[in-house]
């Protein structure tokens, strides 16, 4: 039985005999602006022909076979879908009841309970079964509650729960790992990312996904920390978007990674009288680059993400010239560094003071950039030093180049003057 929602207009073109369904209309009832927009339609090919016309834009199958057609406009993109049965049909097989809506003669209907959802901002399924139907849609919800800020009642969550459950005994059943990566990163980009991987957590779905991050759970640390391994990651998530709401997502995968590493290098050190994770950052490393690269994320995230985590526990040394030379050596991995280290300490008791210190330090010493390239060129430094092409050549602009990083050679005139005390063995460019 479909209901009435509310009387209103779809502010978006409606080719004939296509209609507006999901998502788009929940974000307009939400208050939100729609990212992308489904149609159904009887004949989804002639419905897109027809968006094409009127909007213009690029038209491609997503399946041929089955129908489905995309057109992607001036920043928007329409999917159309074929009409399989009546309306209401169709409405009952999708994921959640607060998505089971359509537009129609400035009207949106929905099933049951849809309003009620809307109006509490709520994510309930339509019912648990269609969670089997999609097994992607645990994952989901949790994606979706956390972008949209929506409540998971007390069901949903046993729901979710019981999904968890049964993917860890039906792992052939795992959805195509790119779709579990676009999820985790729109869920890692979300506001409210830290939250959400809580949920995954005490719905079992973290085990199901992330299980290397599982053994995070639980993990007594002692020493500074006053939180166990995953709660302090989740503050570390937490911290980082708190201090720099635009992270990417390497950062952001670099704060939910950065112990990894730490469940496999725990010893109890009898002299410090407490526990000790050393070489926890390497490991961890290496653990996030598996772990990355079995959900299909892009190399170059993933060759970030690995390059934090190793980097995090590194200790920003103090004076200026020490500093820059510091972030000089790190400059692909700038700001996200400093932010991460940052969030790290905004996640231990005792030295959230050294957050700020660190994030000082860097913006006071980094307020004149790092140099992009040495002041000399290969020809001018060959002509100079006498030398021929070669690796040592290669050695003298580096170690050029670091030195104005330090801020000890600032024009031509000194550059030329370092290379001339140059020896090349290292002796005049302290480590
Ligand atoms: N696994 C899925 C994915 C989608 N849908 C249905 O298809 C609509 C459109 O899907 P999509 O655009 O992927 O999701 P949205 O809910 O619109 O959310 P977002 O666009 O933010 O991803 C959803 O609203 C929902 O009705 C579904 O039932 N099951
Ligand atoms: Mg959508």
């Amino acid at each position: 039985m479909l209901r009435p929602i509310a009387h209103r207009d779809f502010p978006f073109y409606t080719p004939k005999g296509a209609i507006p369904v999901g998502g788009a209309l929940r974000d307009l009832l939400l208050g939100r602006r729609p990212q992308d927009l489904d149609f159904v339609a009887e004949d989804p090919r002639k419905a897109a022909q027809d968006a094409q016309s009127h909007l213009g834009g690029t038209l491609f199958p997503l399946d041929e076979e089955r129908g489905q057609y995309r057109l992607v406009t001036g920043g928007l993109v329409l999917d159309f879908s074929p009409l399989e049965g009546s309306l209401e049909e169709d409405l009952l097989k999708r994921d959640f009841r607060l998505n089971a809506l359509f537009w129609r003669q400035n009207r949106i209907l929905g099933i049951r309970g849809a309003d009620e959802d809307l109006n509490r901002r709520v994510l309930v399924p339509v019912r648990e079964a269609n969670l089997y139907e999609d097994h992607l849609r645990s994952l989901r919800a949790v994606r979706l509650a956390a972008s949209l800020g929506l409540g998971l009642p007390g069901e949903t969550r046993n729901a979710l729960s019981h999904h968890a459950r049964f993917l860890q005994a039906h792992l052939e059943a795992l959805p195509a790992r790119e779709r579990v990566k676009e999820e985790l990163s729109r869920l890692l980009l979300s506001p409210r990312a830290a939250w959400g991987f809580h949920l995954l957590e005490r719905t079992g779905l973290l085990d199901v996904y992330l299980p290397e991050l599982r053994l995070l759970v639980g993990l007594k640390q002692g020493g500074v920390h006053h939180l166990d391994g995953w709660q302090h990651t989740l503050s570390v998530l937490f911290h980082l978007a708190w201090l720099w709401p635009e992270a990417p997502l390497e950062a952001r995968l670099a704060a939910l990674y950065h112990d990894v590493g730490k469940p496999l290098t725990r010893r109890f050190d009898p002299e410090a009288g407490r526990f000790r994770f050393l070489g926890h950052a390497e490991v961890g490393a290496e653990l996030t680059g598996a772990s990355l690269e079995w959900l299909r994320f892009p190399k170059e995230t993933v060759e970030r993400a690995k390059a934090l985590v190793r980097r995090h526990m590194d200790r920003p040394p103090e004076g200026k010239q020490a500093l820059r030379r510091f972030y000089f050596r790190r400059h692909h991995l700038l700001p996200a560094l400093p932010y991460l280290m940052a969030a790290d300490r905004l996640g231990t008791k005792g030295v959230e003071k050294e957050a700020w210190e660190v994030l000082e330090a860097y913006w006071e010493t980094l307020s004149e950039p790092l140099p992009e390239r040495p002041l000399l060129s290969g020809e001018e430094v060959m002509a100079l030093l006498d030398l021929k092409p070669g690796p040592q050549v290669g050695r003298a602009l580096e170690a050029l180049l670091l030195a104005q990083a330090e801020g000890r050679v600032r024009t031509r005139e000194e550059a030329r003057a370092f290379l001339l005390y140059w020896k090349g063995d290292g002796t005049n460019t302290p480590a």
